[in-house]
Order: structure tokens, then sequence, then C-alpha cells
């Protein structure tokens, strides 16, 4: 068994990987050898924006199992993929923690109008703004998974009302009052002071967010994107605030990453950008390794896996989700 990883890890994330599997051959490919080393691999262990030659390794047809250290599985999901017998299998839950600070500095920062603050430090003004408060709100999150459930739980704390819309809706958590589905946007729209997107990029999500559903917020409203860029249409986001139609927007991700300098959401005074850094945090790399020895010790004894993905969907059932709230 041959175990390529290519993700930052240290001696003792190998040590302990190496201790899950002791007669696996385990190779610590960094970025500029996984192409290579690859098509010999049997299990792969890899980040999102590591790029890999997917058509190559599917048809080399050795490697059974891709366990992704990114939760979005945009980076693998390639129809090659899709169609082989290679399992996949999401870091969905792991960096649910990081994920869920991000969205609340967006969300505060947002609300509480820092970036007009930070304007006037820079220029040395004491200036009074109006601000939005977060208890009590009411919060729709688009897509409740490891990231989405997290989210609603933290969100309680502040007495909010939490609507989501979700591929499974069925699904059951104390943290939301009302889940819908996922087609259900246009009636989740009109009822919620603050947005949260937290669903993958898939053909149904693509594009999702226009101006017209923009419109369908309460005017006032604030959106934060920490899921991926292509969600929300960009240049209707920009539109839409400048047309005064919502209070601001929080984004951890872009269309285009880097968001490129000409780009006109820079201008947009009411607007956070962070460079996709909502899953950045050191600590993730322990609880990346956490779930893969798990996932190499239930692989050896032919268990389910977490956090299996369901190919033609594009992520895993909520009862797989690793460590779910
Ligand atoms: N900003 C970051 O650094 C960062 C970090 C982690 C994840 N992400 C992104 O956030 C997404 C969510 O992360 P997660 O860990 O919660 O993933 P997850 O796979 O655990 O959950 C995704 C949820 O979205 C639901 N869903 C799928 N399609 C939907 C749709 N059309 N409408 C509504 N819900 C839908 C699924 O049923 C599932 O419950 C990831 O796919 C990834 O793209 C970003
Ligand atoms: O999907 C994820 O896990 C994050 O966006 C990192 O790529």
């Amino acid at each position: 068994m041959r175990i390529v990883l290519c993700y930052p890890v240290e001696p003792s994330h190998l040590a302990r990987i190496q201790n899950a599997w002791p007669e696996a051959e385990l190779v610590d490919a960094g970025q500029e050898r996984v192409a290579a080393e690859l098509p010999s691999a049997d299990i792969y262990c890899g980040h999102a924006k590591v790029p890999v030659p997917w058509d190559d390794v599917v048809a080399g047809g050795r490697l059974q199992w891709i366990q992704s250290s990114a939760a979005g599985l945009d980076h693998c999901l390639v129809p090659s993929v899709v169609n082989s017998s290679i399992t996949v299998t999401s870091a969905s839950g792991v960096l649910a923690k990081q994920v869920a600070d991000q969205t609340f500095a967006l969300l505060l920062g947002i609300l509480r109008n820092l970036p007009t603050y930070f304007r006037a430090k820079a220029a040395k003004e004491f200036v009074r703004r109006p601000t939005r408060d977060l208890y009590g709100a009411r919060v729709g999150i688009i897509g409740l998974g490891g990231n989405g459930r997290l989210l609603a739980r933290l969100l309680k704390a502040f007495d909010c009302s939490v609507i989501a819309t979700d591929w499974f809706p069925e699904q059951k958590s104390p943290f939301v009052d009302r889940i819908l589905p996922a087609d259900a946007v246009d009636e989740l729209l009109p009822h919620v002071d603050v947005l949260i997107l937290a669903a993958p990029l898939t053909e149904q999500t693509q594009g999702l967010i226009d101006a017209r559903r923009l419109r369908l917020l309460p005017e006032d409203a604030v959106l934060i994107n920490v899921a991926r860029g292509p969600i929300v249409v960009e240049r209707d986001l920009v539109e839409v605030l400048r047309e005064g139609h919502l209070w601001g927007a929080g984004v951890d991700v872009t269309e285009i990453e880097p968001l490129p300098a000409d780009s006109p959401l820079w201008d947009v005074p009411n607007v956070i950008i962070t460079p996709h850094v909502g899953g950045q945090r050191a600590s993730r790399i322990d609880d990346m390794t956490d779930l893969f020895c798990e996932n190499l010790r239930r692989y050896r004894a032919g268990e389910p896996l977490a956090n299996l993905v369901d190919k033609r969907l594009g992520f895993p059932e909520p009862s797989a989700i690793y460590g779910a709230v």
C-alpha cells in the first residue's frame, strides 16, 4: 500500500499516519512531486490548491481513494474522477471552527461598521456611524453541512433565529428553526437580516446569488460568503451594494482568486474582503491528521469512511460528516 501526502504535515503527523498503517509506504510528496508520485499511489491525501493531472492518474488505474484535505471538492471532482471507481472523502467538519471564527469576524465587522472605522483611523478622524445588531437577528444559512451546522449552533448564543436551505432538508438540528429544501432560496431570502453562504460549489450553486436574489433580501441585509466565490455573481453584488440595497457584505472567497487588482469589488466601501483564509489555523493540520488516521483505520477495517462523498452530488450526506454538531 502506497500513501501519498500533499498537505503541510510535520514529522509528528507523519509518525501518526505511519502508525495508523505501519506496513504502508508513506510518501510526503510536496507540491513539486505530487504529479510524479500519484500514478503509483493507492491512497492520496492532499489539498485543494494543489494542481493534479487527474485524467492521467485515473487512466493509470491504481489510485483507490482520495482523502481531500479541503471540504470543498471543486478541485478534484472532475469528470474522470466522478466516473471512476475512486472513493472520495472530504475534510468536512475539520475546518468548521476556523470558518465560524472567520464568519463572525466578517459579520460583526460589517454590522458594527468596521470598514468605516479603519478608514477613519487612517485619516485620524473620530467619527461615529450607525450600527446593526447581531443579537436577535434572523439569519439564513445556505448549506447545513459541517460549517453551516456549527454556525447555527453559535448563532443561537446571539439569540438569532436560524433558517436554512439544504440538499437534505429532512435532517434534524436543535439549532435551526426551519430547514427548507435547496431550491427554496427565494422563499428564505425575504425573511432574513443576514445571509450566510456555506454550501459547496456545484452546478446548482454556481451563480445562485445574483442581482434578482440579492434584491429579494430585505434592504439593509448583510451577505457573508465563506463558501466559494462563484456562488455569487460578483458584478451583481457590486451593483446591488452600490444601489445601497444591502447594509454590506463580507467575503472570504471571490469569483477569481486572488481577486484581480481591477475588480470593482475592492472599491465598494461597505465590503470586507479576506483572501480565502477561513480555514487557516495551525491546528487544522492536527485535525486533518485526526480525520485521516481515523479514516485509515476504517478503510483497513472495511468500515464506512467518515465524510464519504456522493460523487454525483459533490458532498457527503449529513450522517457521514465527521464530528458534526
Ligand atoms: N472559506 C474557507 O476557507 C472554507 C473552508 C471550508 C469550507 N469552505 C467551503 O464551504 C463549503 C461548505 O463546507 P462544509 O464543510 O460545511 O461542507 P459539507 O460538505 O459538510 O456541507 C455542505 C452542505 O451543503 C449542502 N448543500 C449542497 N448543495 C446545496 C444547495 N444547492 N443548497 C443548499 N445546500 C446545499 C449539503 O447538503 C451539505 O449539507 C465547502 O464546500 C467549501 O467550498 C470554505
Ligand atoms: O474547502 C476548504 O476546505 C477550504 O476552502 C480550503 O480550500
